[in-house]
């Protein structure tokens, strides 16, 4: 029996604004909620998880919403910290600790993971769906790089090239038999 997971990455968020927990969603990120609904309600979800940042709960909350389910929160599916979680780094200092991170699977900087501190923590939950809720289909509110290894952790082509190519939102449904990865196939167009 195939169970499909949803990856939902979060739409887009104020920089600026609250900490990595709490920032929420921009006014474009909010109206792209109602694409994501509409995109997936035909979809029979039935299983709704999250990591705990704001940004990504919100993101499948109407969704959720629609289909008269409560969004689970898992702190172990949270973006990868790349060096706090109290402020957003910059993307000139993100995308150079991306690239060294990439190569190396076990770097990190002082009160940061690695990306594989991150992947093993975020596998172990995925596992633990897939067992929990064979069969069923799963929306996952998620983060780029947390998603990105995720994904990598069943296919290698999901590395930095990947996960520099995805947009905010982006919805990605992986297709599972029992614990194997048999198809993933892009759900979100950008207009
Ligand atoms: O999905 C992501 O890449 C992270 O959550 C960061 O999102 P941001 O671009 O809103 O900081």
């Amino acid at each position: 029996m195939k169970t499909f997971v949803y990856m939902v990455r979060h739409g887009e968020s104020p920089k600026t604004e609250g900490n990595e927990r709490t920032r929420g969603l921009t006014d474009k990120g909010q109206s792209d909620t109602y694409r994501i609904t509409e995109l997936l309600k035909g979809e029979e979800i039935e299983v709704f998880v999250s990591s705990p940042y704001q940004r990504a709960i919100l993101t499948i909350q109407e969704l959720a919403r629609c289909a008269g389910q409560e969004i689970v929160v898992f702190e172990d599916l949270k973006e990868r910290i790349f060096s706090n979680e109290d402020s957003r780094m910059p993307d000139k200092e993100l995308i150079p600790l991306l690239e060294k991170s990439f190569s190396d699977p076990n770097f990190a900087l002082t009160g940061g993971e690695s990306n594989i501190v991150c992947q093993s923590r975020a596998i172990a939950v995925l596992k633990e769906l897939l067992t929990i809720h064979h069969g069923r289909r799963i929306g996952l509110g998620t983060h780029g790089a947390v998603m990105t290894l995720m994904m990598g952790y069943y296919d290698k082509q999901y590395d930095l090239d990947f996960l520099m190519h995805t947009s905010k939102p982006d919805v990605y449904r992986m297709e599972f038999d029992d614990q194997a990865l048999v198809e993933v196939k892009r759900l979100w167009s950008i207009r």
